[in-house]
């Protein structure tokens, strides 16, 4: 499987409609790979709360102009893509969400995950936001994806429930992020944890720049099962970091150092 983590650039002197162009441009830049992920939240910024409601969409790609957009990219690029996230309008009386998308390369809307831990404590997204409550996993044709968010990577909990689902566990964890710098080193720090204490491949991808005066870690990853780190972006700019992952290696350390069958609870 061929990877491409996209840390997009975000920063409020760009409107979003103009992001929202340069991204799909991208994507589509990305043809050949089988899987492409972008960050959280990156058409509005993680710690942009003031723009939340006024920036808030649709997941549906017939009323949302992120999901519009991502669609047509996945396809026109022939990719699966992994689009990040966005602040989602719920149905439910006004709700907000903190929502991924993933496309199929025919740019059908193949899943949707809502954050289930919300950032801030008492401010921010954690005040503005509801909670997801389910774990989402997607039928990715070479290797079952386990959904996660930013601050979710916190929660080793999300994870096993990921690993543990039926009726495919997780091979692959995708964690679109819009991690601050001042954390960067809990960032990288929990995505190689979360590899090996999970025997997954990590894709971890943040965002460059700063907004609402937060500068973002960028350090995005891709992790293999023995938290080998297989390509990074050692910077904090707009890059693309690209990996060969060989899912065959998911068996063949969960069966040399079988340790997800001792456990006890
Ligand atoms: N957007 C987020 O979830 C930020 C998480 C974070 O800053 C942290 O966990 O630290």
């Amino acid at each position: 499987m061929r990877a491409s983590l996209l840390q997009i650039h975000v920063d409020p002197d760009e409107s979003v409609d103009s992001r929202r162009e340069r991204v799909s441009s991208l994507v589509r830049a990305q043809s050949g790979a089988d899987l492409v992920v972008l960050p959280e939240l990156w058409p509005v910024g993680a710690f942009a709360y003031e723009r939340f409601a006024a920036e808030a969409e649709e997941a549906d790609p017939a009323t949302g102009p992120t999901a519009l957009a991502m669609s047509a990219a996945a396809r026109d690029a022939g990719v699966w893509l992994h689009a990040g996230s966005i602040v989602e309008k719920g149905t439910e009386g006004g709700a907000l969400y903190n929502t991924s998308l993933v496309f199929s390369p025919s740019g059908e809307l193949a899943a949707t995950y809502r954050k289930v831990h919300r950032f801030g404590f008492d401010r921010g997204e954690a005040t503005m936001m509801s909670a997801g409550t389910d774990p989402v996993t997607v039928p990715h044709p070479q290797a079952t994806l386990g959904l996660a968010t930013c601050y979710d990577l916190r929660f080793p909990e999300l994870f096993r429930a990921l690993i543990d689902a039926e009726p495919h566990g997780a091979r692959v964890l995708v964690v679109p992020a819009g991690w601050p710098a001042k954390r960067a080193d809990h960032w990288t720090l929990f995505a190689r944890t979360r590899a090996v204490e999970n025997q997954c491949f990590v894709l971890a991808c943040g965002t460059a720049g700063s907004h609402a005066g937060v500068a973002q870690a960028g350090r995005s990853a891709v992790i293999d099962p023995w938290g080998e780190v297989l390509a990074e972006s050692t910077g904090t700019e707009e890059a693309v970091v690209t990996a060969d992952l060989d899912l065959s290696q998911v068996d063949k350390v969960r069966e040399s150092f079988p340790v997800l069958k001792d456990r006890v609870l």
